[in-house]
């Protein structure tokens, strides 16, 4: 009924585009911090100015991982190396924390101004994971974990949040490597091959393959089906709730 195997009891998922349709709303907050600072590099050494991709280059640099490995991945991809700077550094700072803190301020504003969504599907599919018993944890990088997952007023159907804050208090490495999914099912008292992970990010899937989990499901929001079983998915779905109308399965 849940569309999964039978030996799997606990579900790991990711939270921004797989429960909330917040992965929208991180793009856009990237697109607007790195073309501002592509232009003003541009300017400054007269090379054409080319735009961040909220296509490729999100999907491959900045999805699913942590805010400083996302900012860190991309300049890279560009051939730009900055200084790493401090957590606390000013949203104008010109350093990876510094972007990535100017990238929260505008994050943060779009998130006051428009709310947070859920996707209905997968409220669907968390009330049939938690009606049929089966253990239940959200794995995200966002050190706003805790906040969108109360805007969208899924508390109640979570027993475990592992999210960005979480990963730093306790130095995990953030996906593509496997830590903080592997952290979620120890909590739950999970082995990992027990647990189902659930991911749109490129980099969360390899961290589903990387930790052996039991089954990774690519959820596809982009157009990115391929990709996603490429990089570690065993199924790929649209919506949960597709999983829900295949009646077969634990
Ligand atoms: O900047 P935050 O809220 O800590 O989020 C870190 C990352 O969290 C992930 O869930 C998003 O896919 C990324 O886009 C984002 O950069």
């Amino acid at each position: 009924m849940l569309g999964l195997p039978a030996h799997v009891t606990a579900c790991l998922f990711d939270l921004d585009g797989v429960l909330t349709q917040t992965a929208r709303v991180h793009n856009a907050a990237w697109t607007e911090t790195f073309d501002a600072y592509l232009r003003q590099r541009a300017a400054a050494s007269g090379e054409p100015y080319r735009p961040f991709d909220p296509g490729p280059d999100y999907n491959r640099y900045v999805d699913g991982r942590p805010r400083a490995d996302g900012v860190r991945t991309f300049l890279a991809s560009r051939g730009i190396v900055l200084p790493e700077g401090h957590p606390d550094d000013p949203p104008d700072a010109e350093t990876v924390n510094g972007i990535g803190n100017r990238k929260n301020v505008l994050l943060l504003e779009r998130l006051r101004t428009q709310g947070v969504d859920v996707y209905p599907g997968s409220v669907a599919y968390l009330k049939a994971v938690a009606a049929a018993g089966l253990r239940r944890a959200v794995v995200t990088a966002s050190a706003n974990g805790r906040e969108v997952v109360a805007a969208a007023g899924l508390e109640s159907l979570l027993e475990v949040r592992v999210d960005g804050l979480v990963a730093r208090a306790d130095q995990l490495r953030g996906k593509p490597y496997p830590d903080t999914f592997l952290t979620g099912a120890r909590l739950l008292g999970v082995d990992p091959a027990q647990a189902a992970v659930f991911e749109d990010a490129l980099s969360g899937v390899e961290a589903g393959r990387a930790g052996r989990f039991g089954y990774v499901v690519g959820v596809d929001r982009v157009g990115q089906a391929d990709e996603l079983l490429t990089h570690g998915a065993d199924v790929v779905v649209t919506d949960l709730a597709d999983l829900l109308d295949e009646g077969h399965g634990a």
